[in-house]
């Protein structure tokens, strides 16, 4: 389980702290909604390690991660538009989530671009894929890292309505069978309902369970 127990920051000028509370499970997508503004990428910024609480408690199955620098902390991120190197095949950005000189690295990819759906576009290079394709490679990256938490800020916002649907069916499979601790921020409702096992909203400062 992934634990925020009044975990507190606040930004430059911010009078009042945001304090975050909030518990999310292995196998389930757990949402954070708010209007813009409210703090939901400080939430997914404090979990992934690129900002520091003042106080409270992070943990994973227990273990502390507040002590844990960014790239050692358990946790994948996905974005609206995934960064991917446009001159490198599918394959080779897919690759990139592993670090050089894994054993295995062949088949792992190649299993990996298959339960992304990548299948026959791996050799193809990254600037002539669609947006639905470009979120399979990342999610086929994030298959590689295996990392126990996944954070989705706004993952589906720059494809089309039927791709949307495709792509969030994916994450929700791939958070069961792998059991990952998926957070999703959305401002699309229609995300949040086909997706969400447990939903939270910001309400002021503070993290409430909806
Ligand atoms: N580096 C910063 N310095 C000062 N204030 C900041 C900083 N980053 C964010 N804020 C403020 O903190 C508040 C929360 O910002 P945050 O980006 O977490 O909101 P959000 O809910 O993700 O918004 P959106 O839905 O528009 O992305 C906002 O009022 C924002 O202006």
């Amino acid at each position: 389980m992934l634990a925020l127990d009044r975990l507190t920051f606040a930004h430059p000028g911010q009078r009042e702290p945001y304090v975050f509370s909030m518990e999310a499970l292995p196998g389930e997508v757990t949402s954070v909604s708010g209007p813009s503004g409210s703090g939901k990428s400080t939430l997914l910024d404090l979990v992934a390690g690129f900002l520091a609480p003042t106080a409270g408690t992070l943990t994973l199955d227990a273990e502390d991660l507040i002590p844990l620098d960014p790239e050692h902390r358990p946790v994948s991120l996905l974005l609206q538009s995934e960064s991917l190197f446009e001159h490198l095949s599918a394959e080779r950005n897919v690759a990139l989530g592993l670090p050089s000189g894994t054993p295995d690295a062949a088949p792992r990819i190649a299993r990996a671009l298959k339960e992304a759906g990548l299948s026959g576009v791996g050799k193809q290079r990254a600037s002539t894929l669609s947006g639905g394709q470009k979120q399979r490679v990342a999610l086929a990256r994030t298959l590689l890292r295996d990392r126990k938490v996944l954070l989705l800020d706004e993952p589906f916002s720059a494809l089309d309505d039927d791709t949307r649907k495709v792509i969030r069916a994916l994450v929700g499979n791939l958070t069961k069978r792998h059991g990952w601790i998926t957070l999703l921020v959305s401002h699309h409702r229609d995300d949040v309902e086909a997706l969400a096992n447990r939903r939270y909203v910001i309400v002021g400062k503070t993290l409430q369970a909806k």
